[in-house]
């Protein structure tokens, strides 16, 4: 290939959620076709750039699967999880878009809104501190889905915890365990079974208890392995301990807020009566740089 033939360097930035890290790709007009590998490669640690998942930043208007959301939503999250496959909703990466957005220009702190697989989702950028310190960002999470299943286990080693299902736009299985060692070292998915209970897998959420209103977890997620943190999982937890702790808004008519610690910090979780579901925490860029674009298997259409 000559020099005049060689794919134009590609854009990125580095961001992170309480250590959920991202490769962030800006591709506007959405002319960027990254496959799978493509994906896999960028995140791999030693290999590419490094991540738990990767975020293009797409104009909805731009993409098909977000087109029907471009009145509501001018940018869409194209959210991928480390091995390239694709997931509808991700927690932290939806703070890190939206700071994204408010350091590109593209939106002012304050409210705005994201088109995601999982649908429309408002996010709220706080203004930073007089320190410089930045602002932290609530999202919206929408409604927890509760499917009404028995019978799922989770095993680690000799263990074994029943789960409580959660949907949060993706899947997840929360196991309440009584030391978050007992989850082992996570290098490889904890078993679930029935096999088929989650015929698209599932993020497992292991949690113990903090105190009132708090707990800590730990997470293997679907397509990443085990992260520092996961927003959604973080839900997912807080209404898990929500129905067990009686501190289910729509039935007590007061709103439940959680604490939940991760290894990769601090994330706030409160289910309104409504059953509306809104995540507060923090989110930074931290670099930005280029990717060679002979690196990429796909190239640009
Ligand atoms: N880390 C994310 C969740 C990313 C998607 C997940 N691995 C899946 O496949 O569902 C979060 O912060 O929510």
């Amino acid at each position: 290939m000559t020099r005049a033939q060689q794919p134009s360097p590609v854009p990125f930035l580095k961001g992170h959620g309480t250590q959920n890290d991202f490769v962030i790709v800006p591709d506007p007009d959405g002319l960027l076709d990254l496959s799978a590998e493509d994906v896999a490669l960028l995140c791999d640690r030693r290999a590419g750039i490094g991540g738990d998942g990767l975020l293009r930043v797409v104009r909805s208007a731009a993409h098909p699967e977000a087109e029907s959301m471009a009145a509501q939503a001018e940018w869409f999250m194209d959210y991928r999880n480390a091995d390239g496959s694709i997931a509808e909703m991700c927690g932290n990466g939806s703070r890190v878009f939206a700071r994204y957005l408010v350091e590109a220009g593209y939106a002012d702190p304050g409210d705005l809104a994201i088109a995601t697989r999982a649908g429309v989702k408002r996010a709220h950028v706080a203004k930073d501190a007089a320190d410089g310190t930045p602002g932290d960002v609530t999202v919206d999470m929408g409604r927890a889905l509760l499917p009404d299943v028995d019978g799922i286990v989770v095993a680690v080693g000799d263990r074994q915890w029943p789960v409580r299902s959660v949907n949060m736009g993706n899947p997840h299985a929360v196991a309440f365990v009584d030391d978050l060692a007992h989850a082992g070292d996570l290098l490889s998915a904890p078993r679930v079974t029935p096999e088929d209970a989650y015929p698209a897998g599932v993020n497992v959420e292991f949690v113990v208890d903090r105190g009132p209103g708090h707990v800590a977890m730990r997470v293997h997620e679907r397509g990443s392995g085990e992260t520092r943190s996961c927003g959604t999982g973080a839900c997912a937890v807080m209404v898990a301990a929500a129905r067990r702790d009686g501190r289910d808004p729509a039935a007590t008519g007061r709103p439940a807020t959680y604490t939940v610690d991760l290894p990769g910090g601090r994330l706030v979780i409160t289910e309104r009566v409504d059953g509306g579901i809104e995540m507060t925490g923090p989110a930074v860029i931290v670099a930005r740089g280029e990717i060679d674009g002979t690196w990429l298997t796909s190239g640009t259409r």
